[in-house]
């Protein structure tokens, strides 16, 4: 039987990252991989949805007509839409492939990969099985890393077919643009999806938000923004409407929404999309044969070293990613796979700091984030400043002819404020949010920061403008553009 220094099981940004920096310190390492090699973070996830995004992206701008050019007979054709994205991802696995036989057994350098295809399921504390296409397979290794990722949530009563009813490990199976669609769900997947669909102009596209707004844990400012730009590109969006049952019909599926006020509508559409949260994939991995349990959210818990924080002292097995129940995003898993690792090999390393994690939300424009939004800090009685700076304002913004998008940001409410967080709307958000990260780790005074040069013209300089709003130094003053700019300070109410 086999017997390696590290097994990983599963190979998404968790558990791809993991053995990489594993094979840093010389470890043999086995990855096992029971589905798509990458993951989410490669199939049915991050990249592939992304390179859909980035086509109806294009496909939106070719589609303009209010910028003096006009395209011809413009037309998508979705099964080509989907050769491409199944490129992109097939690009991305054969990168990883590569690696994995650059560094295989017998190879002249230190530490050794390999990759077993198969599910496997814990026998003891030291000892797994491995299902897959040629058998069942036994193997050992000193230490684990659980990184087995999360899959679609399915609402009990909600009949998912995989055909007409479908979660977003279906989408790439679909054969041609639905003619009407509803999303249920309208957390980042949702309103990602409906911003691709409405971006191609093919389908009709309702989304349902039962919470009366969407991506219900940002600020207020933040979800009536994406909700605007969803409606202005032509998503019907379901405000505070809660599905009650879908029906289904040879040639249609029949929608009941009971809304908040009481009342119902009935509408039509041909596929329905559930994108209501991801549950992790605990199940079937045999954790009860080594003592391990999970959370209430059947999350495995973890301590700051990715380590399993468990009863049974199980201390060679870690888990990252997904499973762990911390931000279900591609950054945290590759650095949660990579701290693993670290501790696995002995070696000091800083404990994990999400305090500085960014998410890049892709919609039409897109949006970003970074640290804490005014939510959170009111739920901790926090108190701290905010400053809304509009790219109306940003020159740039102004040259693209594309003025739809905001900088705000949230700074500590001391004698040195610093920054606490930030939420960008508009185009290159994600390019520029991890500026404001990288400010946050470092942990400068507002004064200190305010001493950057930005270029110009740059989206960037919202930001500067905004820093500059905060302590009462913009160019531009709120008194001229009260729309564009704003100020506001909150403290929680003193009790008497
Ligand atoms: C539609 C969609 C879009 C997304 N877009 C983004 C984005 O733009 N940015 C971002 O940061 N994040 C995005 N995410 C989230 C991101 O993909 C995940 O956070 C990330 O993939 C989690 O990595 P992971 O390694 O923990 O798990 P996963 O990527 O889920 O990988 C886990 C792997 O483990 C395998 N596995 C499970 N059980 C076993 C077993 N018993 N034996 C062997 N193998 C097993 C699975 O087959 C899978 O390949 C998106 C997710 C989805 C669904
Ligand atoms: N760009 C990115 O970073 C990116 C993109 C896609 C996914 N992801 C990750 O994937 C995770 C899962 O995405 P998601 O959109 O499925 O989850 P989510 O948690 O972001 O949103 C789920 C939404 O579904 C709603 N909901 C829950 N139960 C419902 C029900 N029974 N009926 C109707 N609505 C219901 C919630 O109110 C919420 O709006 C996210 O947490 C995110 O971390 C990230």
């Amino acid at each position: 039987m086999k017997n390696y220094d590290l097994i990983v099981i599963g190979s998404g940004p968790a558990g791809f990252s993991a053995a990489m920096r594993a094979l840093d310190f010389g470890l043999s390492i086995c990855i096992v991989e029971g589905a798509h090699l990458g993951g989410a973070g490669v199939m049915n996830g991050a990249l592939t949805s992304k390179t859909m995004y980035e086509l109806s992206m294009d496909y939106a701008v070719a589609a303009r007509t209010d910028r003096g050019y006009r395209s011809g007979s413009l037309s998508v054709d979705f099964g080509q839409v989907i050769k491409t994205v199944m490129q992109a991802a097939k690009e991305k696995q054969y990168q990883m492939l590569s690696q994995i036989e650059t560094f295989s057994d017998g190879k002249p350098y230190p530490g050794s990969l390999c990759l077993k295809r198969g599910w496997a399921k814990f026998i003891d504390s030291h000892t797994i099985s491995v299902t897959g296409k040629q058998g069942t397979e036994t193997l050992k290794a000193k230490s684990f890393v659980i990184a087995t990722g999360a899959r679609p949530r399915h609402a009990p009563g909600l009949d998912i077919d995989h055909e007409r009813i479908i979660d977003s490990d279906d989408l790439l199976k679909l054969t041609k643009f639905p003619e009407r669609m509803l999303i249920v769900g309208s957390g980042i997947i949702g309103c990602e999806m409906a911003t691709i669909f409405s971006n191609f102009k093919q389908t009709e596209v309702h989304l349902l938000d039962r919470a009366n707004r969407v991506l219900p844990y940002e600020d207020d400012d933040v979800s009536s923004f994406v909700s605007k730009n969803l409606e202005d590109n032509g998503v019907i969006i379901h405000h505070t409407a809660h599905l009650r049952t879908i029906n289904k019909h040879p040639n249609h599926l029949e929608v009941i929404l009971d809304y908040d006020d009481g009342h119902s509508k009935v509408i039509e559409v041909d596929v329905a999309l559930v994108a209501i949260g991801r549950v992790p994939n605990t199940d079937n991995l045999g954790l009860e044969e080594i003592g391990v349990t999970t959370t209430e959210r059947g999350t495995l818990e973890i301590a700051d070293h990715c380590v399993l924080r468990d009863a049974n002292n199980t201390c060679h097995i870690y888990a990252a990613g997904d499973i762990t129940g911390h931000a279900q995003l591609y950054s945290v898993a590759e650095f949660q796979g990579r701290l693993a690792s670290e501790q696995i090999a002995d070696t000091p390393c800083y404990p994990m700091d999400y305090s500085h994690m960014s998410t890049l939300m892709f919609f039409k424009p897109e949006v970003a984030s970074v640290g804490r939004n005014e939510k959170q800090l009111r739920a901790a009685n926090t108190p701290y400043k905010v400053a809304y700076y509009s790219n109306q304002l940003v020159n740039r913004a102004i040259a693209m002819r594309s003025t739809m998008g905001f900088i705000k940001i949230i700074v500590s409410n001391g004698d040195e404020p610093k920054i606490l967080g930030m939420r960008a709307g508009g185009p290159q958000a994600s390019a520029y949010i991890v500026s404001v990260a990288h400010l946050i780790n470092q942990g400068n005074s507002l004064v200190e920061v305010l001493r950057i040069f930005y270029p110009h013209p740059s989206l960037a300089e919202g930001i500067q403008e905004c820093l500059r709003t905060l302590s009462g130094k913009s160019i531009y003053k709120p008194e001229a553009f009260p729309e564009f700019i704003k100020f506001k300070e909150w403290k929680p109410e003193v009790k008497r």
